[in-house]
């Protein structure tokens, strides 16, 4: 690790640290992390930073469980198993966390480019792309104007309605690793139509991922598709 990685690492474990503390008091925080409560309150106030061993320790072992927990707190499932994550997708503070632990908990590699759909997936996509210095690519429903040439995915869904996502063809080059992500994966329909995407670029898959699985069915189908790691944060 040089220097840049190592305080990028410290400046995270912070991160991690505020958003524990906003729902505990130091003694918690303290039982949480396993460290002293007055060293907690040095790091979450930017008094001190932590060593990089507790850094490290901080981000790998709280930060999926704890952002895991958080995202769980912040989604509303109807009677019907619809989710409303719009607490999780409109708040790019928390999808900046989301984004580290996502990158080191899932063997992604780092990918050329972070490919979604629109809409919900946009914010996601950005801090993932962001965290690995990438490109960020999103397909849309419609053709944007201007663009001439269009990489298109088309697929007649369950409920029979066909549906066509279009990327601009310079969006990705042939060869490069696309890690294809989305803020929830139910059918996998959407997912499908994005390595559609990756396949007519002529790209390789770096990984498939979602915040939120709402069930199985989705994640199963990507597996399917490609060898590279599927995952998601929380399987509703
Ligand atoms: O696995 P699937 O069954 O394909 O469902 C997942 C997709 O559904 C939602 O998008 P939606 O089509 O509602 O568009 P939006 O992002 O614009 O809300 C969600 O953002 C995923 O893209
Ligand atoms: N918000 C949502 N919840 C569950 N399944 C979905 N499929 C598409 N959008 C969805």
């Amino acid at each position: 690790m040089n220097r840049a990685e190592k305080a990028a690492l410290q400046l995270r474990a912070v991160d991690v640290l505020r958003m524990l503390k906003e729902t505990r008091t130091y003694e918690e925080l303290a039982e949480t992390t396993g460290l002293p409560a007055g060293d907690l309150n040095r790091y979450v106030n930017g008094h001190v930073l932590p060593g990089t061993d507790r850094a490290q320790k901080v981000v790998d072992e709280l930060g999926r469980k704890a952002l895991a927990e958080e995202l769980d707190a912040r989604i509303r499932v109807d009677e019907e198993g619809y989710v409303d994550n719009s607490e999780t997708v409109f708040d790019q503070s928390f999808l900046d966390l989301v984004a580290p632990v996502v990158a080191n908990g899932f063997d992604f590699g780092r990918p050329d480019v972070v490919l979604t759909a629109a809409t919900d997936g946009i914010t996601l996509a950005a801090s993932l792309a962001s965290y690995y210095g990438t490109r960020c690519a999103y397909a849309k429903k419609s053709k944007e104007t201007a663009v001439e040439e269009f990489i298109e995915a088309r697929e007649r869904l369950q409920s029979g309605i066909e549906l066509t996502y279009y990327l601009p063809a310079e969006a990705i080059d042939s060869g490069e690793s696309v890690l294809v992500v989305d803020d929830l994966i139910r059918s996998g329909e959407t997912q499908e139509l994005l390595l559609d995407i990756v396949d007519a670029a002529n790209a390789d898959v770096a990984g498939v991922f979602a915040l939120i699985a709402a069930g199985d069915d989705g994640i199963e189908r990507a597996r399917e598709r490609t060898d590279a790691p599927v995952g998601s944060l929380t399987t509703v």
